[in-house]
């Protein structure tokens, strides 16, 4: 399970994108939210687009692996796709905030969480790029600076801190986060099986 967390408008859902093109290996999981859609946004890509009532009955249902309110909106994270992509033995991206990211790793599988924090160059470039998005109101993207000081604070309980100056750089950063995880001795099913076999044949 491989987070991705960052204040609004550092560029998580930019990184994310282009990360999952090229990496077969990675799904990613698709939240719920109550927020409405912005120019562009997909039904069932970006996010599933719900209303509040049918949020009450996920939440109900315990479909959610976890949920939270964000800049007055209820996001959460349907709990079977990540479920079925684990078991197939593939990763999983979220695309999750700070409150999300610590009820995951309350989860049976918290263990296997790579938390990874994105961090603007500066607060006036934050600022720059929610505007460049050009899919905020002002009083939305005011909303979103007020709040990114709280994001920002909770910087310490990641893995991982990446500051994304440069895109590209920023993204072969995360790759090379995924590659050197994905290495991991624990995470290297059946390699003990692979050593005895080749030492059997010596
Ligand atoms: N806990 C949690 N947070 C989510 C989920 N989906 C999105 N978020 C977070 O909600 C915040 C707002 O997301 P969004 O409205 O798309 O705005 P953006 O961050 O400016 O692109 C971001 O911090 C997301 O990471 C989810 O399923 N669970
Ligand atoms: N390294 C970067 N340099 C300049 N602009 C960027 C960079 N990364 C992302 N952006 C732009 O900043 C805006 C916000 O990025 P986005 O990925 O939507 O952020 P988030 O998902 O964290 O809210 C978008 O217009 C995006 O194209």
């Amino acid at each position: 399970m491989f987070v991705l967390s960052s204040p609004s408008g550092a560029g998580k859902t930019t990184m994310s994108r282009r990360l999952i093109v090229d990496d077969p290996e990675i799904v990613m999981s698709v939240s719920v939210t109550t927020r409405p859609p912005r120019p562009g946004e997909i039904d069932g890509r970006d996010y599933h687009f719900i209303d509040d009532a049918k949020f009450d009955e996920l939440l109900e249902a315990g479909e959610l692996l976890e949920w939270a309110t964000v800049f007055g909106h209820r996001y959460g994270t349907p709990r079977e796709p990540v479920q079925d992509a684990l078991h197939a033995g593939r990763d999983v991206l979220f695309d999750i905030d700070w409150q999300g990211t610590q009820q995951l790793q309350q989860t049976d599988a918290g263990s296997d969480l790579v938390r990874v924090f994105i961090l603007p160059p500066g607060m006036g470039e934050l600022e720059r790029r929610l505007r460049s998005r050009g899919t905020d109101s002002d009083p939305v993207i005011a909303h979103r600076m007020r709040r990114a000081a709280t994001e920002i604070s909770h910087w310490g309980e990641y893995d991982y801190i990446l500051i994304n100056d440069d895109p590209d750089l920023c993204l072969g950063e995360i790759r090379a986060i995924l590659k050197a995880e994905r290495l991991a001795r624990r995470r290297q099913i059946g390699l003990a099986g692979f050593v005895r076999d080749m030492l059997a044949k010596t």
